[in-house]
């Protein structure tokens, strides 16, 4: 087996730690200090850490100074995600130190704009499609964007660098992965995927490891690892292969 990276997720409301399900705002559970929780993944051998301001995702304000002083602790890569939409909110996410961040919105609704980012920033963006069946969502995954494989051939042609995909009907659920999204959208690109969403169990991880020949890179973890359902270690063990 390839190695799948990980990336145990941080998602920060009202600057907690929280994971929702289906990410829809009012679903809160809370877990506590982001930084505490963010630290606690980097002790247990993270290599990644994928880092949300949800507040900024569904425009109720933003967390941008915690977002930047969790980075700024972090020696571990860092993506961050919510609410990157302009000029400004993308230098003051650049400026974190992020390794990378993950455009979901304006890919939707200024697409102009993210080709003439992805071409001056090239692997340092990532976009996110978040999809309920095919349709991709935006605003926080309140509003309807559009058809997932047309705005990925327009990506591709824009030479965006990696997508994170998640079913927003898995996401937060415990339900286990979408794999066949997964696969169908690896057979419409060749930029590599990470996989959100839905991961219950190791046999979960297994499962996704099993993508990496297609084109899976990496798998965002959430609300398996706050529920305890498996540990970091165990986690990286299984996809370390
Ligand atoms: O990433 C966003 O911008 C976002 C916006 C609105 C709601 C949720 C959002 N992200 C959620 C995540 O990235 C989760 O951390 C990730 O999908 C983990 O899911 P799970 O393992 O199912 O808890």
């Amino acid at each position: 087996m390839t190695t799948l990276e990980l990336l145990p997720a941080v998602d920060v409301r009202n600057g907690q730690a929280v994971r929702l399900v289906h990410g829809e705002s009012g679903t809160e559970t809370s877990y506590g200090s982001p930084l505490e929780a963010a630290l606690a993944w980097q002790r247990a051998g993270a290599e990644w850490l994928h880092l949300v301001d949800l507040d900024a995702a569904f425009g109720t304000g933003d967390n941008r100074a915690l977002v930047a002083e969790v980075t700024g602790a972090m020696d571990i890569k860092v993506e961050l995600s919510g609410g990157i939409r302009d000029d400004a909110s993308l230098a003051a996410a650049l400026a974190t130190g992020c390794t990378r961040v993950n455009l979901g919105t304006a890919a939707l609704e200024t697409p102009e704009w993210v080709a003439k980012v992805i071409a001056e920033h090239g692997d340092k963006i990532a976009v996110g499609l978040d999809v309920r069946g095919t349709t991709l969502r935006g605003r926080g995954w309140t509003r309807d964007g559009g058809d997932l494989y047309e705005t990925l051939e327009r990506l591709n042609r824009e030479g965006c660098a990696r997508y994170v995909v998640t079913d927003i009907a898995k996401d937060g659920t415990l339900q286990g992965p979408n794999l066949d999204l997964l696969r169908d959208v690896c057979a419409a690109t060749d930029r590599p995927v990470v996989a959100s969403g839905g991961v219950s169990s190791l046999d979960d991880l297994r499962a996704i490891a099993g993508l990496v020949p297609l084109g899976v890179e990496g798998a965002i973890v959430g609300k398996a690892l706050y529920a305890k359902a498996f540990t970091l270690e165990e986690a990286l063990a299984v996809v370390s292969g």
